[in-house]
């Protein structure tokens, strides 16, 4: 039987998180299907990654600098890369930010996007001329719940989100006769990014989520990439499946509105650790921190 050529995957916002576990874990996949190319835009902090990859590191998996905020940095990453060939992309580089928009510059806002979104569309633009040519490749895009449906203080971060959804439901239509794009929408996801937003907006804590679901989340993305005809989306939290359908069911956006309104302020006791965090995002009284995995 022909031996498969490892198939090159280039995963943008590896230097922690879901971009580091996801890296790890393709480049460790035991029949070596994948060859991983983590990118991070800070070098400095790529000793993490080195450890989690193990052997895998300098075999399977290569590290490069790339922020995708920056054309020629985008530019730079794909000329190093043998042939310029990207079989499977994976944006999950991202950036959250919580507040009241009161409080929130529109230059601040305007980074946001520039990272969430613009981020995502430098990356693909810098694919899919090739994947068009060899009329195949495999575009995966870390969204979010929150591209599906916003989460109170969390205004411009969904708004970013939303324009990826928006971008990449459009892009998925033409790009259909060989389905390039899948997008994954996952959350809450115990990784460093509920830290760095605690940290960047003092804020001491944001819902964890149970090893299980992080675990099933992995596997989510893995599968994602794995299929051979995947979903073009990928919720990894059930709980939300119902409530996105919400929007769907009343054109007027009511139902939807008053079911998040009376979820988040008359039943807080079964959403109590989300209402917790939630509700804190404004008394900024977080008393415990739930440590990442
Ligand atoms: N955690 C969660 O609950 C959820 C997260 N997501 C999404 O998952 C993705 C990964 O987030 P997560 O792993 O949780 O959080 P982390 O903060 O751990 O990871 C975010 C990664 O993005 C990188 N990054 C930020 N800006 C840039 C840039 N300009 N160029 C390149 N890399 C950049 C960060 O690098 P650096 O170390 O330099 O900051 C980091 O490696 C994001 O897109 C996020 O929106 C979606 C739903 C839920
Ligand atoms: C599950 C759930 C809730 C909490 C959701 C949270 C906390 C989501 C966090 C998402 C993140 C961090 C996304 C990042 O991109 C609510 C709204 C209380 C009520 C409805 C069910």
């Amino acid at each position: 039987m022909a031996t498969l050529v490892p198939r090159t995957v280039l995963i943008t916002g590896c230097s922690s998180g879901i971009g580091l576990a996801v890296a790890v874990r393709l480049a460790q996949d035991p029949q070596q299907r994948f060859h991983v190319i983590a990118t991070m835009r800070d070098l400095r902090k790529k000793e993490k990654l080195e450890e989690a990859a193990g052997p895998a590191l300098g075999k399977t998996l290569s590290i490069q600098r790339l922020d995708v905020c920056s054309d020629s940095s985008v530019a730079e990453c794909m000329e190093n890369i043998p042939g310029g060939r990207v079989d499977v992309l994976v944006n999950n580089a991202g950036v959250g930010h919580v507040g009241p928009v009161e409080s929130i510059s529109v230059e601040e806002m305007k980074r946001i996007f520039e990272t969430n979104f613009f981020g995502v569309v430098r990356m693909i633009k810098a694919v899919l001329p090739d994947m068009k040519r060899r009329q195949s490749g495999h575009i995966v895009v870390i969204s979010s719940v929150m591209g599906l449906q916003g989460i109170v203080f969390n205004d411009v971060y969904a708004a970013s989100k939303f324009a990826v959804e928006g971008f990449c439901e459009s892009l998925a239509v033409q790009l259909l006769q060989f389905n390039v794009v899948s997008m994954v929408e996952p959350g809450p996801v115990n990784t460093d990014f509920e830290l760095k937003l605690m940290e960047e907006v003092s804020r001491s804590e944001f819902p964890g989520t149970d090893p299980a679901t992080v675990r099933y989340f992995k596997d989510a993305i893995v599968n994602v990439i794995r299929a051979r005809r995947p979903a073009f989306r990928t919720q990894t939290n059930s709980l939300y499946t119902p409530l996105v359908a919400l929007k769907y069911a009343d054109p007027s956006g009511d139902l939807s509105v008053r079911t998040y309104y009376r979820l988040l302020f008359n039943y807080g006791t079964l959403f109590h650790l989300s209402m917790a965090a939630l509700r804190c995002l404004t008394c900024g009284c977080f008393r415990r921190r739930v440590t990442p995995l």
